[in-house]
């Protein structure tokens, strides 16, 4: 059975200080990590923070990035090495913010998810199409893809262990969510994509989330769908009561 992973992703927001915040207000009300794995990927300056804050508590900490080179003149860049040693179990790998802003590609996401596995964190892969792909009924081809390109030479081993986000672009901060059957085919697809490229076992294992627009109101009626293993959710983990209400979507 794969355990539900509910993960905020903070973006450009968030100081230190709201970190322990944060986590002060969280804490004693998270589900147990058997149950739904409560996650928070805050930026790199609050990493060390979310992290001390965070040990006894069922709230498990990421990265929203890191790049996939360990050390070495790269000005600006977070090591994955470091992120393990700080403790840092998961990291966000191409989210379409990076890759829109930052142009990353495919490629340099493949690279960043060989380099955290060299290093023990787990990636979640982000993927997702644009507005105009899925007027052009693309979508399907554009996230296999990209999913394909982002898997290329991990083993069945990793692929098992790892999260992918399916994110359609046109849901994320927009209030437009998916609608559950949109994100239930996606992520359905997702996973067949998997078994494809390696065996049923990976596929069955492997932890699929939705993002985009993921609140309250709607995750009950996303995680009740048999493909979706989870929410990656922006604007509504920032807030306590919010974030609270998400990962106690079970009650
Ligand atoms: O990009 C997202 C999470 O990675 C989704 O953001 P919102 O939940 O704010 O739409």
């Amino acid at each position: 059975m794969r355990t539900p992973i509910i993960a905020g992703n903070w973006k450009l927001h968030m100081n230190p200080e709201q970190t322990v915040e944060f986590v002060k207000a969280v804490s004693a009300k998270l589900p147990e990590s058997s149950k739904v794995e409560s996650l928070i990927c805050a930026p790199a300056v609050d990493l060390d923070a979310l992290r001390k804050a965070a040990e006894g508590t069922n709230l498990h900490v990421g990265a929203e990035n890191a790049y996939f080179e360990e050390e070495g003149a790269f000005t600006g860049e977070t090591s994955p090495k470091v992120l393990k040693e700080m403790g840092i179990q998961y990291c966000i790998i191409g989210h379409s913010e990076r890759r829109g802003y930052f142009h990353e590609t495919d490629e340099d996401i493949n690279k960043k998810a060989k380099a955290l596995f060299a290093n023990g964190v787990t990636p979640i892969i982000c993927c997702g199409e644009s507005l105009e792909t899925r007027e052009a009924n693309k979508q399907e081809e554009w996230v296999v893809s990209q999913i394909k390109a982002a898997l290329k030479d991990l083993s069945a081993e990793q692929v098992s262990s790892l999260v992918i986000a399916y994110e359609p672009i046109w849901a994320i901060g927009t209030g437009k969510t998916a609608s559950s059957d949109q994100a239930e085919e996606m992520c359905k697809t997702i996973r067949e994509t998997v078994k494809d490229l390696y065996n049923e076992e990976t596929a069955e294992n492997v932890r699929i989330q939705y993002g985009g627009s993921v609140k309250p109101a709607n995750v009950k009626e996303l995680m009740a769908k048999p493909n979706i293993d989870g929410g990656l959710v922006g604007g509504a983990s920032l807030d306590p009561e919010s974030y609270l209400a998400l990962v106690n979507y079970q009650d």
